[in-house]
């Protein structure tokens, strides 16, 4: 058993009564359906002996079997689909907590298609487990073991035929198993990658219009469609095969059954319930077969499912907590940080100070590692030697982070909703209206601004930012070139606003454009992951002339 189908079978664990329910539904039906047949062959095998049946008995007793036999049905399905949607629904939770805990960090590495694979397909895979197979599994072996002791009451000799019958049709499954869980892999990847693909096309469909590359998209497509379409049709080849061996095996064991009888055991009467015993025994274990030729697909959506939820937190949860101050600073002191612990170090050895009330910006060349200061800041990651300090206490130490430290990020999402619902993400009681005005965004609140914003012009979606940034009131504010999107004029004109929002609070503002390092209080310039000079922006007039001559 793999960790992840044990972890499954834990999830099952934890609602015993909805399976122990399921169970005693499936068995009942199973055993009550098995029970009809052998009555009904039990009437006939008399018939063809020429002897008298108790017409009236074996008429109550069948109706009764069947009166059991179809509530029951309906009861397992229905009881059976509880516990699916029961373990689930926790499942789904489980996912979430995930996401949420390893998020945004991690999931920079992963596509959004791939993860939406994960949580949603890959889940309901998991409803056919909990729904189908495990009560099944115990009821294909107690009807085997009740048909059995049936047969041997006719004759021990019918054990000989239909023993190894149904061991075979138990392990039809594991005779391709290896080609089962390839193909399940196979499957999975494959949907995978077509649904990231997908989600990736719809999200660039301006760009693809743009750069004439719809004919390219549709062609990449096509392939990765035609992957799937192979592995679902290698799938179905193997499935449909086992399918028929099985079928197969009952064939034979009735037929086994018949000539026993006609040329050793010599009762022609008892074959008709020995040829029903011996196929209907074998149906439950024919049917958990034909449902665990699914197995690979199963194990490879449990897998996938299993390691999202057991991947650790990007950063340990906060301990021996501190009080930060209402004002506080914030330092970074001798920060050392690389993304993997082979790829080169990005920052080495990166030491500032933001003091409460200025502003500080963050300047230097693509890839000096300004954005990384503001995931450390944010404590997407932790360093892996130096602080970072927020009101002098080290972020591993400040519960709620995001109340003392907010964010205006480079790319800003906004979610289907109104204004007021955006700029309310991180304060669901903040004062929309005056957030707005600091913001210089004059709309009405109510205006729903579209999925990931696109009613919205791109200046307009950077000024919704502000305002859900201003809103939460915290006295950190990280601005990461939170004004490209803005032209000149209302660029200055948020400047401004920003300059009174910062009056409290302590900034720090990744820019490329002058104008904006212009109005900062202090400078740091990043090279190559190194503070390379610090100091107001005349000091630093001549190296930054430098850089900018060198980005224009
Ligand atoms: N998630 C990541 N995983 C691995 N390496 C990363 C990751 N993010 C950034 N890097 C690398 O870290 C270095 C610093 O990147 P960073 O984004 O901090 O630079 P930056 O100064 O903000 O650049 P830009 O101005 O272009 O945004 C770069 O070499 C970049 O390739």
């Amino acid at each position: 058993m793999t960790p992840s189908i044990r972890w499954l079978a834990g999830a099952v664990g934890a609602h015993r009564r909805a399976f122990f329910s399921t169970l005693v539904a499936n068995l009942l039906g199973q055993l009550a359906a098995l029970g009809a047949a052998v009555a009904g062959a039990w009437l006939v095998g008399r018939a063809i002996s020429g002897q008298s049946a108790p017409l009236d008995l074996a008429g109550a007793v069948l109706g009764g079997l069947v009166a059991v036999a179809v509530p029951a049905a309906w009861w397992e399905s229905y009881v059976a689909h509880d516990l699916a949607y029961l373990v689930l629904a926790k499942l789904r939770g489980q996912v979430y907590d995930a996401v949420a805990r390893i998020a945004p960090a991690r999931l920079l590495g992963r596509r959004s298609g791939d993860l939406s694979a994960a949580v949603l397909s890959d889940i309901e895979t998991l409803e056919w487990l909990f729904a189908h197979t495990l009560a099944q599994l115990i009821t294909a072996g107690t009807v085997l073991a009740a048909g059995s002791v049936a047969a041997a009451m006719i004759d021990p000799l019918l054990l000989l035929v239909s023993l190894p019958l149904a061991a075979c049709v138990l392990t039809v499954p594991l005779w391709l198993r290896k080609a089962s869980r390839a193909q399940g892999d196979e499957l999975r990847a494959a949907t995978a990658e077509l649904t990231s693909d997908v989600v990736d096309t719809v999200q660039g469909m301006r760009e693809l219009t743009a750069f004439r590359a719809l004919e390219r998209r549709r062609d990449l497509l096509a392939r990765k469609t035609s992957r799937l379409a192979r592995a679902q049709a290698a799938n179905a080849a193997r499935g449909g095969l086992e399918a028929s061996v099985t079928d197969l095996l009952i064939a034979v064991a009735a037929a086994g059954t018949l000539l026993l009888i006609a040329t050793v055991i010599r009762s022609p009467g008892d074959a008709p319930v020995a040829m029903v015993l011996a196929a209907s025994s074998l149906g439950p274990a024919a049917q958990v077969a034909l449902l665990l030729k699914e197995y690979g697909t199963l194990r490879a959506a449990a897998d996938r499912v299993h390691t999202l939820v057991t991947a650790p937190a990007n950063v340990p949860p906060p301990r021996e907590v501190l009080e930060v101050s209402a004002q506080p600073d914030v330092v970074f002191e001798d920060v050392r940080f690389r993304y993997t612990p082979d790829g080169p170090e990005v920052l080495r050895g990166v030491s500032f100070r933001i003091p409460y009330g200025k502003t500080v910006a963050l300047v230097g060349a693509s890839g000096a590692g300004k954005s990384t200061c503001v995931s450390l800041l944010l404590r997407y990651w932790d360093p892996d030697s130096g602080r970072v300090l927020v009101g002098g206490v080290p972020l591993p130490r400040i519960a709620g982070l995001h109340r003392h430290v907010t964010v205006v990020p480079q790319d800003v999402h906004l979610f289907a909703g109104t204004i007021e619902h955006n700029v309310r993400l991180g304060a669901p009681g903040a004062d929309v209206a005056s957030a707005l005005r600091t913001a210089q965004l004059a709309i009405d609140p109510a205006v729903p601004v579209g999925e990931r914003g696109v009613t919205l012009s791109g200046g307009q979606r950077a000024r919704v930012a502000v305002a859900r940034a201003l809103a939460t009131g915290a006295p950190v504010l990280v601005l990461d070139e939170a004004v490209a999107n803005l032209d000149t004029d209302n660029e200055a004109r948020l400047a401004e606003a920003l300059r009174e929002a910062a009056a409290g609070r302590a900034t720090l503002v990744i820019a490329h454009r002058l104008s904006t390092i212009r109005r900062a209080d202090h400078i740091v310039l990043l090279e190559e992951g190194r503070v390379a000079a610090e100091g107001s922006y005349d000091e630093l007039s001549e190296r930054l002339s430098h850089l900018f001559a060198r980005q224009s």
